[in-house]
């Protein structure tokens, strides 16, 4: 039998803020009657990595954040290394790395789900010292990021507005890549580096991507004509973008970059750095809860 003592790291002004709902529905799950948990509530940002930094000494079995994918980052970082399971409840609008282990974005489904999962080591993505578990990026994903993270409102709406606004004004930029021993000029209008599959919403701009294959997936988008765009959101939508000439998605252990890289983004929260920006994968760093391997279907990975 599994041992649990459980704290949960909810940010109640993720999404919707339905955070706040967590305890009464926790009190409703007939399955956390006998389970040791308690629940704490961020209440400014950086607070979620102090109060794991205080939980590591307190004899916690599995740690779970509660929020959007700044508050996944936040506190799935601060966990590695730690042998502490990590998992999540999504409320945040793209919910890209929680997609990509198979929690369900129903709150009561994603409760049970914790009691119920495997767990298994997963890698980190370390990027000129900052960790990413989900995907990062420079070039278009980046300026819509650091354009969203200037908006008034935030959520989905808002998210779909900076990327129509920032299509047709971004032009594409050139790179330089030095990946495995080669160097390359490149242009590219989205160019993204990827722990997971996707961005959130199902939205795949790295198909081949695992959590566990030890590589991180260098992704490169070329701007699509005008005529191209609906076969894109086609391909984008259902993890089929490989299909597309103009993409190609490498996978290596580690990358440097060169170029305008300023601008750039990590899980979604925008950063600026400093070119050249040197990626590396750190292999089995986190332990997380991956529902999608509790599953009957074959082939099921992380
Ligand atoms: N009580 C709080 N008040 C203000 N900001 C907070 C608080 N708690 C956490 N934060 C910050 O809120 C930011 C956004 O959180 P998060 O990404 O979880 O939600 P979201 O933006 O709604 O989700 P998504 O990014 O998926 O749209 C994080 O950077 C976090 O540090």
């Amino acid at each position: 039998m599994v041992h649990y003592r459980i704290l949960f790291i909810v940010n109640p002004i993720s999404g919707f803020g339905l955070g706040w709902e967590i305890p009464y529905r926790i009190r409703h799950i007939a399955a956390y009657k006998d389970i040791e948990y308690n629940i704490r509530f961020t209440e400014y940002a950086g607070h979620a990595k102090e109060i794991v930094e205080q939980a590591k000494h307190q004899n916690y079995t599995h740690i779970i954040a509660a929020g959007g994918d700044g508050t996944v980052n936040e506190i799935g970082t601060a966990l590695i290394n730690t042998g502490i399971a990590f998992g999540v409840i999504s409320l945040g609008s793209g919910n890209g790395f929680a997609r990509h282990l198979g929690f369900s974005q129903m709150m009561n489904k994603a409760l049970k789900q914790i009691l119920k999962s495997e767990t298994t080591d997963i890698d980190v993505v370390e990027i000129n010292g900052h960790y990413s578990l989900n995907v990062s990026g420079f070039g278009f994903d980046a300026e819509v990021a650091h354009f969203f993270s200037r908006m008034k409102i935030r959520g989905i709406f808002s998210y779909i507005y900076s990327i129509i606004h920032m299509w047709f004004r971004y032009p594409s930029k050139r790179y330089v890549f030095h990946i495995d021993g080669k160097t390359w000029e490149e242009d590219c209008f989205v160019l993204s580096v990827a722990n997971s599959s996707q961005y959130g919403n199902n939205a795949s701009i790295a198909p081949k991507a695992s959590l566990r294959d030890g590589l991180v997936d260098v992704c490169i988008l070329k701007r699509p004509k005008y005529y191209q765009i609906p076969r894109f959101l086609y391909c984008f939508m259902n993890s089929k973008i490989a299909r597309l000439p103009y993409f190609s998605e490498i996978q290596c252990k580690e990358a440097i970059l060169e170029g305008d890289l300023n601008k750039a983004h990590i899980d979604g929260d925008p950063y600026i750095l400093e070119s050249p920006v040197k990626v590396k994968v750190l292999p089995g760093v986190l332990k997380v809860i991956a529902p999608k391997l509790s599953r009957k279907k074959k082939n099921m990975t992380v």
